[in-house]
């Protein structure tokens, strides 16, 4: 997972606040807003010790390169992060987590569906993101918005070779599901208690062959209406939350 340099919104800077403030350079906040939604943000900046600086919207525009900033936007340092997903596997393992349910993305290039999908998974307790390196967005300030906090929690591993990787994940025994409409079992006949990597893929053309035929399954999402498919972060969502009904 890598950070942004600069976040911005509510949610964004609201969570960096809240896991990691010490990695906070500066804050910055139009103050002419003056809403409950600000005073109560501006109050857990101060509780934090972050440093406040006043600005207009235009400048925390041009910080954040968005329009869509809410008022406030944070220069902050990289925090330490698990770098590897092998890493990240073994830390489970050694944590007693035998069960990890990972989401695995086959190209989505969308920030504002990677986005969601960050936010969807941080919900629904999945312990990781995984995409491939080529033709998938990174973590950059829109993902770092929409996920409204979750591209701070959730660790997102993008990878060389993603068959590879799923490759990798079977020998570990996570089963790896992937999800297509054409599928003839739906997501809510299979088991997904145990260890599951549940991949979704690319916004036009769905998943890669390779990527297809690498999985150990694939599933749909029943479709009643006169549409084809979902979007990718629904289908996430849709996927994920049947993934924690079934753990819980
Ligand atoms: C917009 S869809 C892509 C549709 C594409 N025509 C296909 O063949 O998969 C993006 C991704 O969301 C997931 N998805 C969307 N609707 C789905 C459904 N009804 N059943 C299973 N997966 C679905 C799949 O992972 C799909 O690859």
């Amino acid at each position: 997972m890598s950070s942004p340099k600069v976040l911005f919104g509510f949610h964004a800077v609201g969570v960096r606040l809240k896991t990691a403030p010490q990695s906070i350079i500066e804050i910055y906040y139009e103050a002419t807003r003056r809403d409950a939604r600000m005073r109560q943000f501006l109050d857990r900046a101060r509780e934090a010790g972050a440093r406040l600086i006043e600005a207009d919207s235009v400048r925390i525009a041009k910080l954040a390169g968005s329009h869509g900033h809410q008022g406030v936007a944070a220069r902050v340092e990289p925090v330490a992060q698990v770098t590897s997903l092998d890493e990240l596997l073994e830390n489970l393992e050694a944590a007693g987590i035998e069960q990890p349910l990972l989401l695995v993305l086959d190209g989505v290039t969308d920030p504002h569906n990677l986005g969601a999908c960050l936010r969807v998974a941080d919900g629904a307790g999945a312990h990781a993101v995984i995409a491939p390196k080529d033709h998938a967005v990174g973590i950059n300030a829109t993902v770092a918005k929409v996920a409204s906090g979750a591209a701070e929690t959730m660790p997102y591993f993008m990878v060389t070779n993603l068959s590879r990787t799923l490759n990798e994940l079977k020998e570990r025994n996570i089963w790896c599901i992937g999800t297509s409409d054409d599928a003839p079992k739906t997501v809510y006949q299979v088991d997904l208690k145990g260890p599951v990597a549940l991949v979704l893929g690319a916004e036009g053309d769905g998943m890669r062959q390779l990527t297809r035929k690498t999985c150990d399954e694939l599933v749909s999402i029943p479709m009643k209406g006169a549409v084809e498919s979902l979007n990718v972060s629904v289908a996430s969502g849709v996927c994920l939350y049947e993934a924690l009904r079934q753990r819980t």
